[in-house]
């Protein structure tokens, strides 16, 4: 399993952020839905060994977020929903940068695959702090899959991006879901339609629905999308 949580739990002093979930995720792309100040930033943060659990445990590719982060950052991308980069260095500069951290053996070949795959191409020469919204998001993508890790965590990737470029980024997640475990946030219910396997659904800090697309949409006939989630966050 790539993805292991049980009763993770998150208090920001008197604030239960997240309430002792538990899911497992495996390759594919998981929608992670839920309204503002549901816990879903809180729970990325903490599959990625960003901030510690109050309560609970998870594990990515079987290593503890906790007691083994630097195993789980190996394995990991993470596109926060922030997604702060360096305004000052050049996008190649920047990549070149990060797989350094990584130490990756091929630097060069690898930058050029994923500023291909993330249509960086006609604004690689520029400093990101010049470069537009939908393209520093693109940068923000291609750091988080530069070390080609087995498990994503996408904070609303797509926030900023034109129609057109939607088109291309959500290819690419599909794409990124067939053999990897992708962890999506997203408030745009059109990209879960057209992007996600499966769909947990989280609210107030517990999970209210964890099932596949076509489950879900099953167990509510006649609804759509957003009406299950309307119907499912508003209790
Ligand atoms: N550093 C923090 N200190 C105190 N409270 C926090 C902190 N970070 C988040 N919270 C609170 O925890 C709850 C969950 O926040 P979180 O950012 O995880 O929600 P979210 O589902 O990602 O929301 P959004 O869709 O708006 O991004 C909110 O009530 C938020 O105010």
């Amino acid at each position: 399993m790539s993805i292991q949580v049980e009763g993770l739990t998150k208090h920001y002093g008197a604030q239960k952020a997240v309430d002792g979930i538990s899911f497992t995720a495996q390759p594919g792309v998981l929608g992670f839905l839920g309204p503002n100040g549901a816990g879903k930033s809180t729970t990325m943060k903490m599959l990625t060994g960003f901030i510690p659990q109050t309560g609970g445990k998870a594990s990515v590719c079987g290593f503890d977020t906790v007691t083994q982060t630097l195993e789980v950052r190996r394995r990991i991308g993470y596109l926060p929903e922030s997604n702060p980069l360096y305004t000052d260095m050049y996008v190649k500069e920047a990549l070149n940068f990060v797989a350094g951290i990584h130490q990756l053996h091929n630097p060069a070949q690898r930058i050029n695959e994923v500023i291909e795959q993330t249509g960086l191409g006609p604004e690689q020469h520029k400093k990101i702090g010049q470069l537009s919204k939908g393209y520093r998001q693109r940068v923000g993508l291609a750091q988080a899959i530069l070390h080609n890790p087995e498990v994503l965590i996408l904070d609303e990737p797509t926030s900023g991006l034109d129609p057109n470029q939607l088109i291309g980024i959500r290819q690419l997640i599909r794409d990124l879901g067939a053999e990897k475990t992708v962890i999506l946030s997203t408030h745009i219910m059109q990209e879960v339609e057209a992007t996600c396997n499966r769909v947990i659904i989280i609210n107030r800090g517990n999970i209210v629905a964890d099932d596949s697309l076509g489950g879900l949409k099953a167990a509510h006939e006649h609804l759509g999308l957003e009406e299950i989630f309307i119907k499912l966050t508003n209790t």
